[in-house]
C-alpha cells in the first residue's frame, strides 16, 4: 500500500458570511507525488489550504499530515512544510538578510547555506527591500524561504499565477528538483492547469465546494474526451457517458466519461483528447 503524506477525510467548513460550504471533502496525496488542486474561482482551494494549515476552524472531518493529526501536532507538522501562499506575507522593507533571520528562530532545520544558494540561483539580491522586487522575484523568495527549512511538503497556493511563462518555466523546474527526493510532496492550487498538466501526478478538481474528481492525472485525461456532433447525433448517445455539454451555434460538444468505449459504440462519431481546462470547463460552465 502507498504511504501517504496527506490525507484529508469528510472535510467541511461553513462560511456564514458568504454561504459557501466546503462540502464533506476527500482525497489524498501519496509520498512523492504531486498533486493539483483545480477548481473555478471560489472553489474552495484556498479554503482547503488553510485548512490543512489550521489556519481556521473547520466544521468537520479530519487532517492527516505525515501520519499525525494537523491539530493535535500542529507544531512537528509545520516544521516539515513549506508554504507559498498566492500573496508576499513578508513586510515589503524586509530584506531577504531579514527574512532569513525570522525564519532561523521558527525552524529547527533552517538551512543559510541552503537559503543564500537559492537567492543566487534565483539571482535574488540578499540585502535589497522586497518592495523593489518584481512579482516573480517575490514569488521565488518565497519559494527560497519554503524550500530552506528541508521541508517533506510544499504547500503552494497559485505559485505561478500572473507570472509570465518564462518565469514559470523556472518555477516549475524548482518543483521538479524538490520532488526528485521520494520522501518530497507538492500539493499545489493552481487555475493554469497547463502548469499542472505539466508536473502534476494526482489532480483534486473542486466544483462550488465538491469534489468532483480526485485520482491519478493520467486517468482522467485518458479516460474523457470531447465529441463535436449535431442534435440528432448527440441523441443517440447513451446518457451514461455524458458527463457535461456545451450548445453553441456550430452545433453540440459532448465532454463523455469513456472515449475508448465512445469511440467503439460510436464510430462515425469525431471524440478529441480533452484537456484539464476543457473538463473544468464543462464541469463549471457545461449543462447535464
Ligand atoms: N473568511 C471568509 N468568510 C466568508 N467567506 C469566505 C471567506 N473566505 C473565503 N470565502 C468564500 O468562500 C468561497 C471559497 O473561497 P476560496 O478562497 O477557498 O476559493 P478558491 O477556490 O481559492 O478561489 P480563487 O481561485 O479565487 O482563489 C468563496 O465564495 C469566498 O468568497
Amino acid at each position: 500500500m502507498e504511504k501517504l503524506c496527506l490525507e484529508v477525510q469528510d472535510l467541511t467548513k461553513h462560511y456564514d458570511a458568504s454561504e459557501f460550504s466546503l462540502d464533506h471533502l476527500n482525497f489524498k496525496v501519496p509520498y512523492g507525488s504531486v498533486m493539483g488542486l483545480i477548481g473555478e474561482n471560489g472553489a474552495g482551494k484556498t479554503t482547503t489550504l488553510k485548512l490543512i494549515l489550521n489556519l481556521m476552524r473547520r466544521d468537520a472531518g479530519t487532517i492527516k499530515l505525515f501520519g499525525l493529526d494537523n491539530i493535535r501536532d500542529e507544531g512537528a507538522i509545520k516544521q516539515q512544510i513549506g508554504v507559498v501562499f498566492d500573496e508576499n506575507h513578508f513586510h515589503e522593507l524586509f530584506s531577504p538578510a531579514d527574512i532569513a533571520k525570522i525564519l532561523r528562530s521558527l525552524y529547527q532545520k533552517w538551512d543559510d547555506n541552503l537559503f543564500q544558494q537559492y537567492l543566487r540561483r534565483f539571482q535574488l539580491p540578499a540585502d535589497k527591500p522586497i518592495k523593489t522586487y518584481s512579482r516573480g522575484m517575490k514569488v521565488k523568495l518565497s519559494i527560497a524561504s519554503a524550500l530552506a527549512h528541508h521541508p517533506k511538503l510544499l504547500l503552494l497556493d497559485e505559485p505561478t499565477s500572473g507570472l509570465d511563462p518564462v518565469v514559470r518555466d523556472e518555477i516549475l523546474s524548482i518543483f521538479f528538483d524538490f520532488i526528485q527526493d521520494e520522501e518530497h510532496t507538492i500539493l499545489m492550487s493552481s487555475h493554469i492547469t497547463g502548469d499542472l498538466e505539466k508536473i502534476a501526478d494526482y489532480v483534486t478538481f473542486l466544483h462550488q465546494g465538491r469534489l468532483v474528481f480526485s485520482g491519478v492525472k493520467d486517468d482522467l485525461l485518458d479516460s474523457h474526451g470531447i465529441v463535436k456532433c449535431n442534435a440528432s447525433e448527440r441523441k443517440r448517445i447513451d446518457p451514461k457517458w455524458i458527463v457535461k455539454q456545451r450548445t453553441g451555434p456550430f452545433g453540440c460538444e459532448i465532454l463523455v466519461n469513456n472515449k475508448a468505449a465512445v469511440r467503439h459504440l460510436y464510430p462515425e462519431l469525431l471524440v478529441d483528447n480533452a484537456s484539464l481546462e476543457e473538463i473544468m470547463l464543462f464541469h463549471v460552465k457545461g449543462e447535464k
